[in-house]
């Protein structure tokens, strides 16, 4: 647990960028840090590492204020991530991710094993280990950024908009990849961002700050969308909240027709009967699958489904995807309707609109909804890569040689790794 504790950060020429901040970070969970240009997103975080130290207040970890553990012995429990990821230009990627375990004293190639399985948990090819940064897309330099971070298996992760440069797809790709992590891993991670949208995705906890370094909020992301504490959190969460709030509420409950879903080889005369008014039906293969909406008006009097071309169809899965995902759903359909299906894709019912809007009244008349789990919205973006970062200038001053004895204290590595070997890092107060 990282407790701040009436922290306060006024810079040399009397700027204050943090003002009497105390809150929790909980063990295990992701807090992310968010609001807008300036508010003291950076200066909080790195505050805990002592990059910066605060000038009243006190940050304990684990109930030790981090004022009485060494910079570098405290960095060493402290993973670091940045935006453009920060790697040393010069060394391959594999000793990129060796950097910090190196700099620990670890054997080398105890230190590249490690870098090799980090690599791979991250989702990079290891074919690309031997290669230069600039010879990576910037999503995977991210993701080696990551992987660097994580290297000596550091309880505590601070990252600092870590995602901001890359293009949307790679974004959400590499958001998802962390909440995979973070499942197996479990690590207490503060994580900066000034996109609410990011936030709500990756906290188990917002806090939302406002200039001068005020907390405005913390909460998790169902109540923090469902009730702003005032006026500021409300317009920074933007004119769409209500929408994404429903990202956060389970589809579970909505009501589910089985009676509508037919199968394929049923002949037009008993589908239409079976319609028994609604105006559509979904068509299923044998094992349940869905194929395809047909309009009832549109069925012949004689043949099959089989016959019939079938207008598209949006599903969601019921138990697992959120309100949000069902409503995605409908709009992918021209019938309206939604069609909920198991984990395998077999499908389980038809969420006809008036059902679902039966779930809308229910969340309106709430306040807070049951929780979905995080970024509950089905439909994950797989791809990566792609876009050709430009090459990283973080830590260009820093030595090739990559060995443990000369790196250690280099000012790059201190700056993109946290790992500082003397003092503070309050340079340019
Ligand atoms: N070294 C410094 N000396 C003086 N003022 C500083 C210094 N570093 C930051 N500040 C000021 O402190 C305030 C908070 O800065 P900080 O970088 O923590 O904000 P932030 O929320 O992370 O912003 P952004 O989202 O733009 O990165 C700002 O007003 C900034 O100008």
């Amino acid at each position: 647990m990282i407790t701040f504790n009436g922290v306060t950060k006024r810079y040399a020429d009397g700027t204050v960028a943090v003002d009497n901040l105390s809150l929790e970070v909980p063990t295990g969970e992701i807090t992310v840090f968010v609001g807008p240009s300036g508010c003291g997103k950076t200066t909080s975080l790195r505050m805990i590492n002592r990059m910066i130290d605060a000038t009243e207040g006190r940050i304990l970890l684990d109930g030790v204020d981090v004022k009485t553990i060494d910079p570098p012995t405290l960095r060493r429990g402290i993973g670091y991530v940045i935006q453009q990821a920060g790697l040393f230009p010069h060394r391959k990627i594999v000793d990129n991710v060796a950097t910090v375990p190196l700099l620990l004293g670890w054997e080398r190639k105890k230190a590249r094993d490690r870098a090799m399985e980090l690599l791979e948990r991250v989702g990079l090819d290891l074919k690309l280990a031997d290669r230069y940064p600039f010879q990576l897309s910037g999503g995977q330099q991210q993701r080696v950024g990551v992987a660097r971070a994580l290297a000596a298996d550091p309880p505590v992760l601070l990252m600092d908009e870590p995602f901001s440069a890359v293009d949307p797809i790679v974004r959400t790709s590499l958001q998802e990849e962390l909440l995979r992590l973070q499942a197996e891993l479990n690590k207490t991670i503060v994580f900066v961002t000034h996109d609410i949208d990011e936030a709500v995705k990756l906290g188990d906890r917002v806090a939302v700050f406002r200039v001068g370094g005020h907390l405005a909020q913390l909460d998790d992301p169902a109540t923090l969308l469902a009730r702003p504490a005032d006026d500021f959190v409300r317009e920074f969460l933007g004119r769409d909240r209500g929408i994404r709030r429903l990202s956060f509420v389970s589809a579970e409950g909505v009501r589910l027709r089985a009676d509508l879903l037919v199968p394929v080889s049923t002949d037009a005369a008993s589908a239409s009967a079976r319609a028994a008014g609604e105006p559509w039906l979904a068509v299923v293969d044998a094992g349940s699958r869905p194929l395809g909406w047909v309009a009832v008006k549109d069925l012949p009097e004689s043949g099959t489904l089989a016959e019939l071309e079938l207008a598209p169809y949006g599903t969601f899965v019921s138990g697992r995807d959120s309100l949000r995902g069902a409503l995605d759903a409908t709009l992918l359909s021209p019938s309206g309707n939604a069609v909920a299906v198991d984990g395998e894709g077999r499908a389980v019912g038809v969420a006809t609109r008036e059902a679902l809007d039966e779930a809308l009244a229910e969340v309106a008349g709430s306040v807070g909804g049951s929780a979905g789990g995080k970024g509950g919205v089905g439909g994950s973006v797989g791809s990566v890569g792609g876009s050709g970062g430009p090459v990283r200038g973080a830590g260009s001053a820093a030595g090739s040689s990559g060995s443990a004895g000369s790196a250690a204290g280099s000012a790059a590595d201190a700056e993109s790794t946290g790992l500082g070997a003397e003092g503070t890092g309050d340079a340019g107060e």
